[in-house]
């Protein structure tokens, strides 16, 4: 039978970026689809604890329960039993089964959801121009200024469909940051991307964060790109998910693409990849999906 490994303690942790919030708590989340037919139980009594301005990575087999993980932090869907807390204040449970959905926790969309009809910098100044709690010219000042933070002076005045995908998804990061999120969540943005281009959005990803004190929900399938970015990693079980193992990546921030060939990177692979393993095993077994 597997252990199931609890988070470690604090002062366990490897360094993070100073961040005073987006702190989410998991308590003992369960969800179940169609309760009263086909009753799909996709998370079972989940706990989690992400300090503020971790990258959390999340791992598990395809049709586990990620996504629905995800969207519950989002707001976009209901839970079953338990809470979801961010900085301390209730998100959702008992009594409010759904979150709000709010510009406090942003789900970073990396395909396509730029309007190709704005410039870049029209896109990433949207948000707050909706919201109108800025004066316009602020608003444009911030944009500029983080723009510049995130390697795209130059790029203000380009449509999205002119600059390099690369560049695009820098965008859309920046349009999501333009809203002061505690929370950035991303469901495999990535995965369909050769390696070289996936080591290019690495980059740009830790160079924004390590600029941006956000907290990070990130799930991939790629192990690599998992220890790669994270502070911690969180293997989950085949579904119903649940954290099946934390590791901690003790490879210290800021990192670069050398650290892939170093001893410890090869070493946190071996600890983790059988985890992996075996719970994809037994999702195959169990007939789930491929993802
Ligand atoms: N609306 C729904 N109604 C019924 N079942 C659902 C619904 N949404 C998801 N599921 C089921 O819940 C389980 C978990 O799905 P989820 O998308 O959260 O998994 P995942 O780990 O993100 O998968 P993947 O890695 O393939 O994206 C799956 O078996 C899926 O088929």
């Amino acid at each position: 039978m597997s252990t199931i490994l609890m988070p470690p303690q604090a002062s366990t942790r490897p360094q993070i970026q100073t961040a005073s919030r987006g702190a989410i708590r998991i308590e003992d989340v369960v969800k179940i689809y169609d309760p009263d037919g086909a009753s799909v139980m996709a998370v079972d009594h989940c706990s989690l604890d992400i300090p503020a301005g971790e990258i959390c990575m999340i791992v598990g087999p395809s049709g586990c329960g990620k996504t629905t993980l995800l969207n519950a932090i989002a707001g976009f869907h209901s839970i079953s039993s338990g809470k979801i807390f961010l900085d301390g204040e209730m998100l959702c449970g008992p009594k409010k089964p759904q979150a709000e959905p709010g510009s406090d926790r942003i789900v970073v969309f990396q395909n396509g959801a730029l309007f190709p009809w704005k410039s870049n910098l029209e896109n990433v100044a949207f948000g707050p121009l909706m919201q109108r709690k800025m004066p316009k010219k602020e608003i444009y000042e911030k944009a500029r200024s983080m723009m510049a933070d995130a390697g795209l002076s130059g790029t203000e005045h380009n449509f999205p469909g002119e600059v390099s995908s690369g560049l695009r998804r820098r965008v859309e990061i920046v349009r999501a940051l333009m809203n002061d999120p505690k929370v950035l969540l991303f469901d495999e943005p990535y995965r369909a991307l050769d390696s070289l281009t996936k080591s290019v959005m690495h980059e740009a990803l830790l160079e924004i964060y390590y600029k941006n004190k956000v907290t990070i929900f990130f799930i991939t399938h790629d192990l690599e790109e998992a220890i790669f970015l994270g502070h911690r990693l969180v293997i989950m079980t085949s579904r119903p998910c649940r954290p099946k193992k934390i590791l901690n990546v003790d490879i210290p921030h800021p990192r670069d693409y050398g650290v892939l060939t170093s001893l410890r990177f090869r070493q946190l692979m071996e600890e983790t990849i059988e985890v992996v393993h075996e719970e994809a095993k037994k999702s195959f077994a169990a007939g789930e999906k491929e993802g």
